[in-house]
C-alpha cells in the first residue's frame, strides 16, 4: 500500500525518555530527533508513576518541542496506572498515544475505546508496541484492526526476553518477527519503527542495526540516548546516491511517458512505474527532512 506523498512525516529517529526525568524532558527540546516517546511505562519505577504522569502532561501542554512528534507511551490497561494515563493523555495535545504489549485486535479496540471514553479527539492516532510472541503471531490482524492505528513500534527487548532468546549482533533471534512486523505494517499502510539498541558504547553495532533495519523496510529506529540520533537520521534518510538516481529516474520517466512509453532505462537499469513511485517517495521524504532542517551533515 503506497502512502500519499503529502502525508510523509520523517520518523528516522524516535527517542525514548523516562517521563520522570526532568533533565531529559528539557534536553529533548534541543535534540535533532524526529520524534520523542515520553515514557510512562518501563522506564518509570512504580513509585514514580503518578509524578511522571503529571510531568509528562505539563511537558506536552507546554507545546515547546518544536517540529518533534510527541508520543506518550502509557502503561498497559491491565496495570494499576493505564486507565489514568489514558485519561491524562487524551486531551493533552500529544501527537499520538503508544500502547505497550498489544497482543490481539481486541487489545487495539480496547485501547481505542479507552481513548474515546476519555474524550480524546477522534483523530488522535494510536501507536502500538509489537513485543510479545502473541503480538507477532497476530500482527496482520492487529495491523488491520483500527483506522486509528498509525504506527507499529518493535519492542525487541521484551520480545527477546519472552522468547528466552539472546541479543545477537546479527539479530537472527528476532529477524523473523521484525520481518513479519514490517510486512503487516506495509500491508495496512502503517509506519513501522525498529527496536532499541541497548549497548550505548557499541557504535559499530548500532550503525549495523540501523542499516539492517533500513534494508528491511523500517521507517526509522527507536533510540534510548541522544548520541544515537545522528546515526539513525543518516541511516533512515535517502542517501545522496539514491537521491541522484531518483532525480534522473523522474526526469527520464517524464520523457518516456511523453513519448508514449511505459518503461525506460536509466544507468543500465530497467525502470517501470513501480520504481518511479518509490523514487518519488524518497524525494518527498528528503523534501520533508529538508523542511525540518535536520539533515545530517554527510547527507547535506
Ligand atoms: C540510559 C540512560 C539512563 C543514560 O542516562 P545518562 O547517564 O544521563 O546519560 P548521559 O550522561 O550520557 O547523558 C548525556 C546527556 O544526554 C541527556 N540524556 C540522556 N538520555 C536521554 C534521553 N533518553 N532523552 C533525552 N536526554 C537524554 C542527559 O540528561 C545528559 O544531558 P546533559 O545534562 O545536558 O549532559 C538514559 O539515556 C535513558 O534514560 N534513556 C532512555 C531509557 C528509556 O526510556 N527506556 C525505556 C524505553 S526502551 C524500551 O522500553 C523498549 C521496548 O519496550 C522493548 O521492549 O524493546
Ligand atoms: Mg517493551
Amino acid at each position: 500500500m503506497m502512502p500519499s506523498l503529502h502525508r510523509i512525516r520523517p520518523r528516522r529517529s524516535v527517542l525514548y525518555l523516562p517521563g520522570s526525568n526532568a533533565r531529559a524532558l528539557e534536553k529533548a527540546r534541543t535534540l535533532p530527533a524526529d520524534g520523542l516517546i515520553l515514557d510512562l511505562e518501563d522506564a518509570v519505577a512504580p513509585e514514580a508513576k503518578e509524578t511522571a504522569r503529571e510531568m509528562v502532561v505539563e511537558a506536552v501542554r507546554s507545546a515547546s518541542f518544536g517540529h518533534r512528534e510527541i508520543v506518550v507511551r502509557v502503561n498497559g490497561l491491565d496495570t494499576p496506572w493505564g486507565s489514568e494515563d489514558v485519561l491524562a493523555m487524551a486531551k493533552s495535545g500529544a501527537d499520538a498515544v503508544l500502547f505497550p504489549k498489544i497482543q490481539s485486535p481486541t487489545d487495539v479496540r480496547m485501547a481505542v475505546a479507552a481513548l474515546d471514553r476519555a474524550g480524546a479527539p477522534a483523530s488522535l492516532p494510536v501507536w502500538i508496541m509489537a513485543e510479545t510472541p502473541r503480538s507477532i503471531l497476530h500482527i496482520d490482524a492487529i495491523a488491520a484492526s483500527s483506522h486509528r492505528l498509525a504506527c507499529i513500534v518493535a519492542g525487541t527487548s521484551d520480545l527477546t526476553r519472552e522468547l528466552r532468546a539472546r541479543h545477537t549482533a546479527s539479530r537472527d533471534s528476532v529477524y523473523t518477527a521484525l520481518s513479519l512486523t514490517v510486512l503487516a505494517a506495509r500491508a495496512h499502510g502503517l509506519d513501522v519503527l525498529d527496536g532499541v539498541h541497548l549497548d550505548l558504547e557499541d557504535e559499530a553495532g548500532f550503525t549495523f542495526t540501523c542499516e539492517q533495519g533500513r534494508n528491511m523496510g523500517f521507517d526509522g529506529k527507536t533510540l534510548i540516548h541522544p548520541k544515537q540520533i545522528d546515526i539513525a537520521n543518516r541511516a533512515f534518510a535517502p542517501s545522496e546516491k539514491e537521491l541522484a538516481m531518483a532525480r534522473k529516474v523522474v526526469e527520464a520517466w517524464q520523457e518516456a511517458r511523453a513519448a508514449g512509453k511505459g518503461i525506460c532505462v536509466v544507468d543500465n537499469r530497467l525502470i517501470e512505474k513501480l520504481h518511479v513511485e518509490e523514487f518519488e517517495r524518497l524525494l518527498a521524504l528528503d523534501a520533508a527532512i529538508g523542511r525540518l532542517g535536520t539533515r545530517p551533515a554527510a547527507a547535506a
